[in-house]
């Protein structure tokens, strides 16, 4: 056995971090350990989904991945065939037991619902992000009861700084780091006394120039109107001023003596001001802080900032760790954690407990680990806090044996390569990696071009056209506002993309037009209307809205508005909006939800080459990667405040950043320069992280100027061949293939059911498995009441028993207990006659319709639901049920779906 309990992987890209991470897991399971005491946290929602679906799918098919059953082999000390002996029961423990395998966002909002009451938080409260418009209102509306307004209003005169007008930004970057911030000093420094003493020793210095018969030139530096302009002086730069080329000859003892004493005024004068702005910024700070947390306990919103916040509270108010493990109903024995190079101090400090508990019993027979894995060359989130030198200063705290992989395991041989060329000068510490025995020759293009997007488009139509597969192809941009210019360009030629940035729906301009317009419906604020009038191209006078009620429904709204203009061509966002517009009942509440709302745009059709930021691409891989310059100017860094983290990871000096204030400070001049180095590096990260995706061919297309790749010198090359490795596939494959690129109209919503792969995509195995366990229950049942149920679960639990594990059957037992109580569903079963799981043959289908009630005069058709994943969906399905008995029972017939959600009973009437 090779298992070592406290190990890190600090690894290049490719070299099998996230797949050790899995083999480990997986390893633990086979060691006996329980599921449930095994933490496992990865960085985004996505990795979280992946990994749970590769222990599910390794645990059943062991034998088809030789590498990874070989790894799990050398790591638990078992023979293949003990493994494989082993396998059916630790697959039934597994999906029997309640798993963690999470992203730590979801993990602390766990923590945090599970003793929110504790905090003043009801544990209901849900984690999106507010509009910025609205925290500030409420934060100034909380200055100003304070009587605080004044402060502010001080705090810009004092200092003159434009960039306060920012200070609600800087409000919230405190928030976000408020449990590391530094104690506030005394303010010991008055600005305008050392304006004063500046003042005097400038006159010092003019009498002193002038004794010495300096030229005008030489007076005209000091002869200046305030301190501020006298600060800025680019000769405050030198030591002495006679290493300034124009004072060399008169400067005498006298002058430098002055001259060395003003610039210590002046670095006094800078720290006043620090201390003055630091000291407004932080009494401002309580009352935001203030305003923040009661915002967040009176609306039940929080954001992931708030979410942090409270869970740092939550943990340092808490009795012990033993109080923690008993609310959220577990005990972690072991930790695992992906991407940590990007884990953020507070996070860390977060999780800190649970780590200590792990290494508390060191040295007892106790079976406990702790193993974390990252690459500190692809950090990316500096600027949200995540901090790389975690890595090392843990390793450190817990004695913790850090370990490289030198062999790039996803990329061909010129991949490989070349990246090492590329880095192995301009990346400190950089250690070149091995190809692994196998790999393939791959290929590689670096050119320039001015014309970056249809360049881009024509090397994918070059893939295309030597017959790689669409899907195998991914390019990737800097922004978000990039990949929709690219998705566009892309479109127009026809070849088919997924965006995978992180926009969201409210951001597509087109969906955001036509919100806009119910929103002029509903308001009449006519420039409300004219982004959707422009998209149309009609006036005022060309368009009939007469049919408008506020009376209707935001779905129907959505829908007519979609209608009337031909609107929907073949948009997937459109039905996306259609979905989200169907769960609100009135108009203000959509308008305002959608303001707020994070809902992912759609992919515009089944299959396509991907479209993804840098970022987002971390931990992915493609077999050809075209890597786009950054289209836009990048930003330059003007932050007014600098953290500056100490060895413990706590903020110790916070710094007002001053234009020339490095002239004057010399630790000043140090962390500005750290920061410097820091943010390169950043942007060499990011580029390490892009040219690391691709597993067969990488193509790179730089501008000629201003290329964010300049800083690794990449220059233009072209290695090796493209070599179409799927040529297997099929014509008649192809063919379906190019079927399945359904274009959506407008006939399709109302009447079928939509898309077939984007479905399946989002298929979730256990939902499906649930869902049809709860309606089995249903259909079993004898009668609606507690006895029936209590005989229906016996055959539930024999036929889906093992598969749904013990919450599975407590929930289904939960949610048709609650059926059985709900009032109005009992009031519909009176003077009915009541048909289970009724067959339908209609118009050519044949369907199924959970639950028909007939009445004397009237039917009713009432379709289960155990999510509201897919609402528009099954708004449609039950139409067409209710059509459908219509016109086989002649009577008029109402269509109902009933909801069996976790925490309530919801009927949807479809009148
Ligand atoms: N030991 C191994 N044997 C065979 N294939 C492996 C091995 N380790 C990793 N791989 C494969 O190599 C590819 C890269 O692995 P993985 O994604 O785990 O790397 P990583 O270090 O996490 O990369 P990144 O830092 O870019 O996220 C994957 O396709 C993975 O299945």
């Amino acid at each position: 056995m090779s298992f070592k309990p406290f190990l890190a992987y600090s690894a290049s890209a490719g070299s099998g971090k996230t797949f050790a991470l899995s083999v480990r897991y997986i390893s633990l399971l086979f060691m006996g350990e329980p599921a449930g005491s095994i933490l496992a946290a990865t960085f985004t929602n996505k990795a979280a989904a992946e990994m749970r679906q590769r222990v599910v799918d390794s645990l059943r098919h062991l034998g088809e991945n030789k590498a990874f059953l070989d790894a799990i082999a050398i790591e638990t000390g078992m023979s293949r065939d003990v493994l494989f002996q082993k396998q059916p029961e630790v697959l039934k423990r597994f999906l029997s037991s309640t798993s963690h395998i999470v992203t730590l966002d979801s993990f602390f909002s766990k923590i945090l619902r599970s003793a929110s009451l504790e905090l003043g938080l009801e544990p209901d409260f849900v984690t999106k992000e507010q509009p910025k418009e609205e925290l500030e209102k409420h934060f100034l509306d909380e200055v100003d009861a304070n009587g605080m307004l004044s402060d502010l209003v001080k705090l810009a005169m004092d200092i003159e700084d434009k960039r306060f007008k920012k200070i609600f930004d800087l409000m919230q970057n405190f928030y976000k780091v408020d449990p590391l911030l530094p104690a506030q000093s005394e303010v010991t420094l008055s600005i305008s006394k050392e304006e004063e003493a500046c003042e005097i020793l400038r006159l010092e210095m003019l009498k002193a120039l002038e004794n010495a018969g300096a030229p005008d030139r030489c007076l005209k530096q000091f002869d200046t109107k305030n301190t501020k302009e006298l600060f800025s002086k680019k000769l405050f730069e030198k030591e002495t001023l006679g290493e300034h080329s124009w004072y060399k000859k008169i400067a005498n003892g006298e002058i430098e003596a002055v001259y060395a004493a003003l610039k210590q005024r002046l670095l006094h004068w800078a720290k006043a001001k620090e201390m003055v702005v630091l000291h407004h910024l932080f009494r401002i700070y309580d009352y935001y802080k203030n305003a923040t947390i009661t915002n967040a306990r009176n609306s039940g919103v929080l954001t992931f900032d708030d979410l942090s916040y409270f869970t740092y509270r939550l943990l340092q108010e808490m009795p012990s760790s033993e109080f923690l493990y008993f609310k959220i109903d577990a005990k972690f024995r072991h930790i695992l954690l992906d991407e940590f190079q990007d884990t953020s101090t507070l996070q860390f400090l977060l999780l800190k407990p649970l780590i200590d508990e792990i290494f508390s019993g060191q040295g007892q027979s106790d079976f406990k680990s702790f193993f974390y894995v990252g690459d500190t060359k692809q950090s990316l989130y500096r600027f949200r806090g995540g901090e790389e030198e975690l890595f090392d200063k843990i390793a450190q705290r817990y004695g913790v044996q850090i370990e490289q992989m030198d062999t790039n395991y996803r990329s061909s041989r010129y991949v490989v390569e070349q990246v090492n060329l590329w880095f192995k000068d301009t990346m400190e510490g950089y250690v070149p990696q091995k190809s692994k025995t196998d790999a393939s020759e791959g290929y590689v293009e670096v050119f320039e071009s001015e014309e970056i997007i249809d360049d881009a488009v024509a090397q994918a139509q070059r893939l295309l056209e030597l017959g790689i597969d669409v899907d195998d192809i991914a390019f990737l941009v800097s922004t978000n506002k990039d990949g929709q210019n690219l998705q566009e360009a892309c479109e127009k030629e026809g070849i088919h993309t997924l965006l995978k940035t992180s926009s969201s729906l409210k951001n597509v301009p087109k969906v955001a037009a036509l919100v806009a317009m119910v929103s002029y419906l509903f308001g009449g604020e006519k420039i409300d209307a004219e982004a959707m009038l422009l998209k149309v191209g009609k006036s005022f006078d060309e368009v009939d809205l007469s049919w408008f009620s506020v009376f209707m429904s935001p779905l129907q709204i959505v829908d007519r508005l979609i209608r009337e203009f031909g609107y929907f061509d073949n948009d997937r966002n459109m039905l996306k909006l259609l979905e989200f517009a169907s769960s609100f009942s009135d108009i203000p509440t959509f308008l305002d939800e959608f303001r707020t709302s994070s809902i992912s745009v759609a992919a515009h059709s089944i299959h396509g080459a991907n479209i993804m930021t840098i970022h987002g691409s971390k931990g992915l891989e493609f077999e050809y990667v075209i890597v786009l310059d950054k289209l836009t100017r990048p930003n330059s860094d003007k932050a007014p405040l600098i953290f500056h983290y100490n060895d413990d990871l706590h903020i110790d000096q916070i710094l007002y950043r001053t234009q020339n204030r490095e002239h004057f400070d010399d630790n000043y001049a140090r962390i500005m320069e750290e920061r410097r180095a820091s943010s390169l590096k950043d942007r060499k990260n990011v580029l390490y992280v892009a040219l690391t995706r691709a597993v067969e061919g990488l193509i790179v297309i730089k501008k000629p100027e201003g290329s964010i790749f300049d800083e690794i010198n990449i220059s233009p090359i072209k290695i090796g061949e493209i070599i179409v490795k799927c040529s297997t596939l099929g014509v008649q494959e192809e063919k379906s293939r190019e079927n399945e690129v359904v274009s959506v109209t407008i006939s399709d919503y109302g009447t079928q059911e939509i898309g077939t792969k984007e479905d399946e995509e989002e298929k979730d195995y256990e939902a499906i498995l649930f869902g049809t366990a709860l309606h089995y229950t249903l259909e079993i049942m004898g009668e609606f009441d507690e006895q029936s149920l209590k005989f229906a679960l016996v055959s539930v639990r024999n036929r889906y028993g093992q598969l749904l594990g013990h919450e599975g059957l407590a929930q289904i037992e939960k949610r048709v207990k609650a059926l059985i109580e709900n009032e109005a569903f009992q009031d519909f079963l009176k003077d009915a006659r009541i048909m289970k799981e009724q067959s339908l043959s209609f118009e050519g289908e044949l369907k199924q319709i959970d639950l028909l009630l007939e009445y004397d005069d009237h039917m009713l058709v009432i379709d289960y639901k155990s999510s509201k994943k897919y609402t528009i969906k099954h708004q449609t399905q039950v139409n067409y049920y209710k059509r459908a008995i219509e016109k086989i029972a002649e009577k008029p017939t109402e269509g109902m779906i009933i909801y069996l959600l976790e925490d309530k009973i919801e009927i949807v009437n479809l009148k």
